[in-house]
Parts: structure tokens; C-alpha cells; sequence
């Protein structure tokens, strides 16, 4: 089957290559469409490639019926609505990356720039002006950096910074004393880098907590004559505010490469003699676009190969390491999740997962998340994924645990799910085996050895002579053909399971006939 790719920003062309020469994947380029085109072209689409122009709002998400993985070709994914892609199970992945340098690089020139007024400089020569009195600059040596946001893009200003002799200053909620004298700059609180900087440059991500950070407040801390830098994304600085402070002589100027809104052409503060500005250019370098487009290309064609991707945004990453350990047990995993489910009954309201063994040593998240897509299928469907089963998990009100324990009852590795829903619980525990793959090996409190493949019958009966046999004459009669079987018990007498791998599906009448049968008090169809 093919894998339909839509690319809906310009991307370089070098970067997708890598998706041109793969097989089983059809590029279709759609930069020139609008929104409705957009929705046209993704009803069989299967990947949406995007830069910052493309807005991957909910309902756009909503009108792709096959799309399977949103590609961002760059950092930002503020242009995403990832909540949407999440409800959906969309992985949405990022070339986090790619673009540094370029972004680090543009914040420089706008720096510089903004220091010795070149643009507007140049703009007067250009108007037949030889003025060497207007644009008189300052220096950057022994000048304040603040930085605001020291992640990739931030740090490598800082590194640059120091090569202009600037101190630096910088606040991050992550930013530890050991990196902050590693970078060789001093750590301060958001207030303390305001008013310490003669130049502030912000590198955080929009978010809710950044939405207009520096505001009418923040001004107000900063130093008489600061100048700002926004390469980071337009609605972090409140631009009101920021006209506000300009024209009130508190901001001796400001470069932007973002701002709330794109195209901002037409923008009340490019009026300004003190503000210079580039229309998101931070990445737009062929070395980044390049990087990024090949990044989120490998992606994609990882995706359509094995369903795994680097560098997911809404769902954690799994480092090489990890994943080494863990991916064995996806697998099982998803079958124990499938086998309890069929197993219950009622409204999940608690799930308790407990990994023990070699498994107590590691991130066991991603085999949790796996754990709940097994669990929660038979419900709601194939739509459920690694992606959106912990977000469906909270929508319904289940409670999750993951506990840890190095007593493993003899096995090297155990996880053992335990569901709770208003009518009761049930508990499955299952392990891999060296070369065999996954095993059921506890019903409850019954030691079992069950294969979790094919077609399944297992049964809550009576430890009473006669109760497998009329099972078994009960099968033969429907022409259900008995391949393995287990048996289980409490003790001698007292409640019973039986767990028989059949050769087809056992039908819902099939399964009330037996259940009407003496001494049988539950059966469950289970098919895998
Ligand atoms: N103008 C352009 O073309 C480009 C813009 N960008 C933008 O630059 C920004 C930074 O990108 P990266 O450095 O790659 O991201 P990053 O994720 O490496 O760094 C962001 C940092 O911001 C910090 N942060 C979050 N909230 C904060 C707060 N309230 N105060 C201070 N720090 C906070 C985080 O802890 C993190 O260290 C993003 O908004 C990205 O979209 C990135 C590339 C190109
Ligand atoms: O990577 C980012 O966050 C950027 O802002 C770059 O945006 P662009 O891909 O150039 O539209």
C-alpha cells in the first residue's frame, strides 16, 4: 500500500529526497492550495509535512481521515493544534535541530544590526542620505545579554555572545548551575535578567506560560534604553506594550524576526525608526532547510516502515538505549492489555500495572501506554494508539499506577495488570520468554501457561469430575475443534478456569451453550 505524503510549506528539495527515492511513499506537493484545496488533497493522505505557514487546526485535523503523522520542519509547533492530533492518535513530529545554528546566527545579525542601526543606515543611503549622525550605534563588548529561554537556539547565542565579550545573563526553569558555569553565564530569575540587561533576547517556545511574557509589567523592570530581540516566536512579548515602551523612550529599539501575527506586514511598529524587522527568516538558510526537511522526511519513512519515530512531540521519546530494552515486550504488553480487557467487566475505573525483574530497572511508560491501547480497543476501536491512549485513559477516568518490584515469583521478567472497574476486578500476569515470546502465566490467582495468539475460550467453572468433559463433548458438537488446553485451580473442589485455544472464532451462541452447562459459571471468547 502506498504512503500518501502531503507537503503543504515549501520544503527543500534536497531534504525530501529522501522521501522521493522511498518506495512505497507518494509525495504530493501542495504549497500553492488554500484551506479548502488543503482538505481535499488529505482525504487519503497519510502524513501532512509543514513548516510555520500551514495552520493545523482542529478541524483541518478532523477533515484527514487517514492522516497518521503530522511533520513539522522545524521547531515551533504552535501552528499545530496537538491536542486535536493527540485525540486522534496523530504522532506530530519536529526536526528540533536542523535549525539552531541558522536561528542562532539570525539572533546575532539582528543583534548587530540593531546595535549599529545598518537596516535603517542603509535604508537612508538608499533614499540619497550620507548621514553619519542619526545612526550613531552603541558597542556590544562588556554590554548585558539577557536571554530568556536557554535551550538549543539560547545557548548557542550565549556561546556567541561571550565571543562578542558580552556578560551574559540568562533565566530558564531548567537551567542548572552546572551548565549555566559550563556556558560560562550567570543564572538569574526572569526579574533579575529584566533589569541587569542592556540587550534582551527571548528563546522560549509559545506557550500559555509564555504568552506575553514581557509585557507593560516587564518594560517597566527593564533598564532606561534596553534593546529586545525576538527570534523566538511573535506573541512571547506583548506588542502593545512593546510600541508603548519604544515610543515612551524606556526601549532604545527592537528587532523582530516573528510576531503575533504572520505575514506582519502592514504592523504598526514596523512604523517605528527603532524597530527593525525580517519576516521569519531565523531558520530560512539552505544549510537548516535542508537539515530540517531530511529530519522530518527519515521520520516519516520510519513511521511508514516500522510505526516508530525519533523525534515525537506528543508523546515522550524513547532514547536508543531504552528502547534496546523495552521493545521486546511491546508485544506482550498489548496482549496482556488485550487478554484483561475481555476478561472484565464494568467501567475501568483503576488499572495498577506492576513490572518486575529486569523491567523494575527501566522507563516503563511506553510499555504502560501500550499496556491501555491493548486494554482499551476492544472498546473504542483501532483508533486507539500508543499516541492517544493515556489521553483517552484520563478522558474516561481511569486512574493508572505503575509500581516496580524486583521480586519476580521465578521469572526473569513479570508484568502484571490489574483492572479495576465498579463490578470487580481481574488480574493477568504475563511474561516473555527467552526465544518464545509472550506468555500468560496468572488468571487471577490461577497459575497458568496460556500462548496469547489465535482464538481462546477460557472458562470459570467448578473443580467437579465431568465439568471438562461436557466442555469438551459441548465443543465437539458445535464442530469446534479443541487444540490446546489449561487448567487451573484454587484448590481441590473450589473454583476452576480452564483456558482452551481453538481453532475459529467460538460464536456469542456457542459461548452462552456452554455457559448454561453444569458447574460452568463464566465463559469468555478471546481472540487475538
Ligand atoms: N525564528 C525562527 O525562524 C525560529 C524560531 N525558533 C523558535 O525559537 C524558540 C526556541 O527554540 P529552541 O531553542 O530550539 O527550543 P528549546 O526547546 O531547545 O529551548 C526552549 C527553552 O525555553 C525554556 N523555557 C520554557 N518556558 C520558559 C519560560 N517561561 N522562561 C524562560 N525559559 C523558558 C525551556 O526550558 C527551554 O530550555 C522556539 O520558540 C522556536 O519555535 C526556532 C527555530 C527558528
Ligand atoms: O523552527 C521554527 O520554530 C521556526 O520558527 C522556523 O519556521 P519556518 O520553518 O522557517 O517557517
Amino acid at each position: 500500500m502506498t504512503f500518501k505524503v502531503v507537503i503543504s510549506d515549501p520544503l527543500s528539495e534536497e531534504g525530501i529526497q529522501p522521501l522521493r527515492e522511498a518506495e512505497n511513499i507518494e509525495i504530493d506537493i501542495a504549497t500553492d492550495c488554500d484551506e479548502t484545496q488543503l482538505i481535499e488533497r488529505l482525504q487519503d493522505a497519510d502524513a501532512l509535512l509543514v513548516r510555520s505557514q500551514t495552520q493545523v487546526t482542529r478541524e483541518l485535523i478532523d477533515k484527514a481521515p487517514q492522516l497518521k503523522v503530522i511533520g513539522r520542519a522545524g521547531v515551533g509547533v504552535d501552528n499545530i493544534d496537538l491536542d486535536a492530533a493527540t485525540e486522534r492518535g496523530i504522532i506530530v513530529v519536529n526536526a528540533p535541530d536542523g535549525n539552531t545554528n541558522s536561528a542562532a546566527e539570525h539572533t546575532v545579525a539582528m543583534l548587530m544590526s540593531l546595535a549599529r542601526n545598518i537596516p535603517q543606515a542603509f535604508q537612508s543611503l538608499q533614499a540619497g542620505k550620507w548621514d553619519r549622525k542619526t545612526y550613531i550605534g552603541v558597542e556590544l563588548k562588556h554590554k548585558t545579554l539577557g536571554i530568556i529561554g536557554l535551550g538549543r537556539i539560547g545557548a548557542e547565542v550565549a556561546h556567541r555572545a561571550k565571543g562578542q565579550r558580552m556578560n551574559v545573563i540568562a533565566y530558564d526553569p531548567f537551567l542548572t548551575a552546572e551548565t549555566a558555569q559550563k556556558l560560562g553565564v550567570e543564572q538569574g530569575t526572569v526579574d533579575e535578567v529584566l533589569a541587569k540587561a542592556d540587550f534582551i533576547t527571548i528563546h522560549t517556545p509559545l506557550l500559555d506560560s509564555t504568552r506575553n511574557m514581557i509585557n507593560a509589567d516587564a518594560f517597566a523592570k527593564m533598564k532606561d534604553g534596553v534593546r529586545i530581540i525576538n527570534c523566538a516566536r511573535g506573541g512571547i512579548i506583548d506588542e502593545d506594550a512593546l510600541y508603548d515602551a519604544i515610543v515612551e523612550g524606556k526601549v532604545a529599539g527592537a528587532a523582530l524576526d516573528v510576531l503575533s501575527v504572520e505575514p506582519f506586514v502592514g504592523h504598526k511598529l514596523l512604523d517605528l525608526p527603532q524597530v527593525i524587522a525580517t519576516p521569519h527568516l531565523g531558520a530560512s538558510t539552505v544549510e537548516a532547510q535542508e537539515s530540517v526537511a531530511i529530519d522530518v522526511s527519515m521520520d516519516v519513512i520510519k513511521f511508514a516502515t516500522d510505526g516508530t519515530v525519533r523525534n515525537p512531540v506528543n508523546m515522550p521519546s524513547i532514547s536508543k538505549r531504552l528502547l534496546d530494552k523495552i521493545e521486546p515486550f511491546f508485544v506482550l504488553t498489548e496482549k496482556l492489555g488485550a487478554f484483561a480487557s475481555h476478561l472484565v467487566d464494568g467501567a475501568y475505573q483503576q488499572v495498577n500495572v506492576t513490572y518486575a525483574g529486569e523491567l523494575a530497572e527501566v522507563d516503563v511508560r511506553p510499555l504502560t501506554r501500550n499496556l491501555m491501547k491493548g486494554l482499551l480497543t476492544l472498546n473504542l476501536g483501532n483508533h486507539v494508539n500508543d499516541v492517544n491512549s493515556r489521553y483517552l485513559s484520563n478522558r474516561i477516568g481511569i486512574k493508572i499506577d505503575e509500581l516496580k518490584t524486583t521480586a519476580t515469583k521465578g521469572f526473569t521478567n513479570l508484568i502484571t495488570v490489574e483492572v479495576v472497574t465498579e463490578k470487580g476486578s481481574v488480574k493477568v500476569a504475563g511474561t516473555l520468554l527467552n526465544g518464545l515470546g509472550p506468555r500468560i502465566v496468572k488468571v487471577d490467582d490461577y497459575p497458568v501457561d496460556v500462548v496469547p495468539e489465535g482464538h481462546l475460550l477460557l472458562i470459570n467453572h467448578k473443580d467437579q469430575p465431568g465439568a471438562i468433559g461436557r466442555v469438551g463433548m459441548h465443543l465437539a458438537a458445535e464442530n469446534v475443534n479443541i487444540a490446546t488446553m489449561q487448567v487451573g485451580r484454587s484448590e481441590q473442589g473450589g473454583k476452576a478456569i480452564m483456558i482452551l485455544t481453538v481453532d475459529y472464532e467460538v460464536k456469542p451462541e456457542e459461548v452462552e451453550g456452554l455457559e448454561k452447562l453444569d458447574n460452568v459459571f463464566e465463559v469468555k471468547a478471546i481472540n487475538f
